[in-house]
Order: C-alpha cells, then structure tokens, then sequence
C-alpha cells in the first residue's frame, strides 16, 4: 500500500491502521427467508463469511469488527471461530485471523455504520474504517485495496459502477401510477456500492452532525459525509459490476454463478478472500 502517502490520517507518515466493519443488522425483509440473509448459504458458506473471509485476506487490512443483529451474534461468532477468522482477545489463531469484535447492530443501517463509529471509540488506534455491507460478499481484493488507496489523498470514497440503463425521477402520474419526472444525464450517474472508506475523523464529523439532525435520512455513508461536511471530498472509484447486494429473492442463487465464474478464474480476484482462508 501506498503508506507514505497516507499521512493525513497517520500521524508522523506511518502505515494507517486500517479497520474494516462489515455490516450485517439488518434482517432481509425483501429476501424474506427465515433466515437473515446474510446467513444463507452461498457456494457452501453463509453470505457473510465471504464478506468477513475477503477483508481477512487483504493486506491493506489490520482488522475487521462485525455487527450484526442482536440476537444472533452467536451465530456469526461460530461461522468466524470454525472458520479460523477470529483473534481471539488479540492473539491471531490463523492467518488472516483479524476479527476482533462481533458487535449489536441498529435499527437501521444507518445506526448500525453509527454503532462501528462508536466500536471504535474504544479501540484507540484506527486511522481508517471501511464500511461494507455484509450483503455483498463478492468483494474483491482489488475494490478494497482500491479504498484503502484513495484514502491517502481524500477523507472519503466509495465504490460505484456507472448505470447502463436509463435512470429516472419518478412521482404521482395524474392518472394513475408513477410518472416519470426527471431524466438526469446518465454519464454523471454512478450506482454506489460498498466498501466505503473513511479517515476516522471525517466520518466521525460527519456522523456528530447528521445524529444531531432530526430529519437525518441516508442510504449509505458516502452521502452522509457529502450532507454534513459539504467541504469534504468524496471520490468515487471504480467498482465491480459483480460486487452485487444480495437483496431479493434469486439473488444469492446469482452470486453463486458469478462466485463461480470468479473462481474458475484464477487471479481474478487477486487473492484468497473469495475462498477458504483455512
Ligand atoms: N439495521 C440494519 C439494516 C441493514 N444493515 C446492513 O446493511 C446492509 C445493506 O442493507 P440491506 O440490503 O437493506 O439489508 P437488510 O436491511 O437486511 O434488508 P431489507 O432492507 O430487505 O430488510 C446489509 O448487509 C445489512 O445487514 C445493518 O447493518 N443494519
Ligand atoms: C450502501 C448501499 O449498499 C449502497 O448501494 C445501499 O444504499 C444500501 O441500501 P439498503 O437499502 O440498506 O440495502
């Protein structure tokens, strides 16, 4: 990684501690299986190990803290320690253990990015966070280290992809139904993704002031820090078409076939977060 460059977060020019949070709180309504999404089962292993399992194997990352739905942390706790993911009070257990925490989740996305920010609160030492969604487990090491990258020269970024269909603002249609009301120029569109990475302060700023807004609404934290801190640049960088969000129904049996085309594609991914790590 580009350590010297990263000084901005790092005092003195040393390597940034780079935290990752994957972020599994929500419970799949649009899914609508028993299960939370992100444990159901994709290519042998649940959702969100693949997510878990990929920052692990990157380099750029010192460690990973997941939150997830209250009541079932205990779940996530035996996919990271049967995996061989977790530190275990500090000491790794296996290469790639970086999984320090397994925390509670909010009630929205939103509070959960905002419960990691407080996570760290208590671990002092995180110069960079990268929120990510659980949901998308087809991150590839070449998005995170993509992040990681850009923070050296801007406080936040996020992945995105551009949009091949036609975009549209939609309202009431005076007979019926939605009515199309704005065509925004589809070359300045992105469709945005995770990760996004943060310098810990900007998105603690940012978070300070959107929680003290009653009127706070957001879909992710790249838009956060873009309402809050106007001032503050956030880049968007190239992201993957594959990196989808497991959302509805059909869509984990999609990430399989695109987990398997990745795999059948060695080097594809640029190394070994798509797989075990054990
Ligand atoms: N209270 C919440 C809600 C969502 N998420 C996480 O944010 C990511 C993207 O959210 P989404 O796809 O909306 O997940 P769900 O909220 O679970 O799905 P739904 O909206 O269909 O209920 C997921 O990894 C999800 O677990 C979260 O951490 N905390
Ligand atoms: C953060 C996100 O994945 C960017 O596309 C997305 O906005 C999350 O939305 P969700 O409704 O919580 O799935």
């Amino acid at each position: 990684m580009p350590t010297d460059a990263a000084t901005g977060p790092a005092p003195g020019g040393a390597r940034p501690h780079v935290t990752a949070a994957v972020l599994a709180g929500g419970i799949g309504t649009r899914m609508g299986s028993a299960l939370p999404k992100q444990l159901l089962p994709l290519a042998g292993r649940p959702v969100i190990e693949h997510a878990i399992a990929a920052f692990c194997a990157s380099p750029q990352v010192d460690d990973v803290i997941v939150l997830m739905v209250a009541d079932r942390s205990a779940e996530v706790d035996k996919i990271v320690a049967d995996a061989g993911l977790g530190t275990k009070g500090g000491a790794p257990t296996a290469p790639y253990a970086k999984v320090s925490a397994i925390l509670p989740g909010g009630a929205t996305r939103t509070a959960t990015s905002h419960a990691a920010l407080r996570a760290l609160d208590h671990r002092p030492g995180t110069d960079l966070v990268l929120l990510h969604d659980a949901a998308r487990p087809l991150v590839t090491q070449a998005a995170i280290a993509r992040c990681v990258d850009a923070l050296a020269d801007v406080g936040a970024v996020g992945v995105a992809v551009p949009s091949s269909d036609t975009v549209v603002a939609v309202g009431p249609g005076a007979s019926g139904g939605e009515a199309v009301r704005d065509v925004p120029p589809r070359s300045t569109l992105r469709r945005m993704q995770t990760p996004q990475g943060f310098r810990l302060d900007v998105i603690r700023r940012a978070y300070d002031l959107a929680l003290a807004d009653p009127g706070l609404v957001a879909t992710d934290d790249c838009g956060v820090v873009l309402r809050y801190l106007p001032d503050e640049e956030v880049r968007v960088i190239a992201g993957e078409e594959t990196n989808i969000k497991v959302t509805n129904p059909g869509d984990v049996e999609i990430a399989e076939v695109l987990l398997r085309l990745r795999d059948a594609r060695p080097g594809q991914d640029g190394g070994p977060g798509s797989r075990r790590t054990r």
